[in-house]
């Protein structure tokens, strides 16, 4: 539960959870089969909103990506269920106006809550500063269970790398800085793959900070049907290396036809088709404990494309069968 009044946590609203429903057996979708959580749940999928643009705003983008929770519950609503395991909705962290570090703090407590509760949190962005609010809350549980220097690996699926200067102002353009941050202050090993990277869209002065934090680095250009094996293998070698794994996607790394509905557009991105088979191998490697989907923003979505890449994302992500 958020702990003061900047960072509240609204009532659950179950009432995006609507959409087709078919009268023969065994025809279930998302909005029939998931309930609301209750603190006695089995352990399941546990989706959590992230209803944040602060981290965008101070990163000088376009704002909207505070509604993205509902934009991709409403998407995912009608989809047909293919689990096993139960599907739950935990409701909203919501920042309130700039109280960003308030919010992601909330953020990491609820996600420290749903781990501990051993539910998969699948957290809804939010700008890209769910990062920082979701990793502090897999770093809070592993604390809390005696891990002295657990290695986190963490996989990201972006367009930017996301390593500015976070000395001055911390945004969606820090969350993976102030991690590395944190994680040295820890004595924790950083390791992260930043998948998708637009050299365009990257300074080189942010290559060289992925560089010198040894960053594994694949280029939108990178991701060929020819080259997927051999950077399925790279990543499998990055994930040998790690105890525990952390998924984020920014849906920037669509390409902007397929992804209108963010902040930053990507030029080239990265077909969903290409970053699925990638998605399945780190699903299924036994050691994904948290994910999340960030910069969706409904303002700037054609049709709910965006929205809809996500909620396939996030289906294919539940899929435990
Ligand atoms: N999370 C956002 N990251 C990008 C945004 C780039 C842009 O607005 O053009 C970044 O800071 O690099
Ligand atoms: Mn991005
Ligand atoms: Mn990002």
């Amino acid at each position: 539960m958020a702990s003061n009044s900047q960072a509240t946590a609204p009532e659950l609203d179950m009432s995006l959870w609507t959409g087709r429903t078919d009268p023969e057996p065994n025809s279930e979708r998302w909005h029939q089969k998931i309930q609301p959580l209750s603190p006695t749940a089995a352990p399941g999928c546990a989706l959590l909103g992230f209803e944040s643009d602060a981290g965008v705003a101070r990163n000088q983008g376009r704002i909207g990506a505070a509604q993205g929770p509902s934009a991709l519950r409403k998407a995912l609503a009608p989809l047909a269920w293919h689990r096993t395991g139960p599907a739950y909705d935990a409701g909203n962290v919501r920042c309130e106006g700039d109280a960003l570090e308030t919010a992601q703090q909330a953020l990491a407590d609820r996600v420290a809550a749903l781990l501990k509760a051993e539910h998969f949190p699948v957290v809804l962005g939010g700008g890209h500063e769910v990062a920082y609010g979701s990793w502090l809350g897999l770093a809070q549980h592993l604390a809390d269970n005696g891990e002295k220097a657990p290695r986190i690996g963490i996989i990201n699926f972006d367009a930017h790398f996301d390593l500015r200067d976070p000395t001055h102002v911390r945004s969606s353009g820090t969350p993976f800085t102030q991690i590395a941050d944190e994680c040295a202050k820890r004595g924790w090993p950083f390791r992260y793959a930043c998948l998708g990277v637009s050299r365009a869209a990257n300074t080189r002065a942010l290559f060289s900070r992925a560089a010198e934090l040894g960053v594994m680095v694949r280029e939108d250009r990178d991701f060929q049907p020819a080259q997927l094996e051999c950077i399925r293998r790279d990543l499998e070698r990055f994930m040998v290396r790690c105890d525990h794994l952390y998924l984020t996607i920014d849906l920037d790394v669509l390409p902007a036809g397929d992804a209108p509905g963010v902040s930053a557009p990507a030029a080239r991105g990265v077909s969903l088709a290409l970053l699925e088979p990638l998605i399945e191998t780190i699903r299924d490697s036994g050691k994904l404990r948290l994910a999340d989907l960030a910069e969706l923003n409904p303002d700037h979505d054609i049709d709910s494309r965006t929205a809809r890449a996500a909620a396939r994302i996030v289906f294919q992500l539940a899929l435990d069968t």
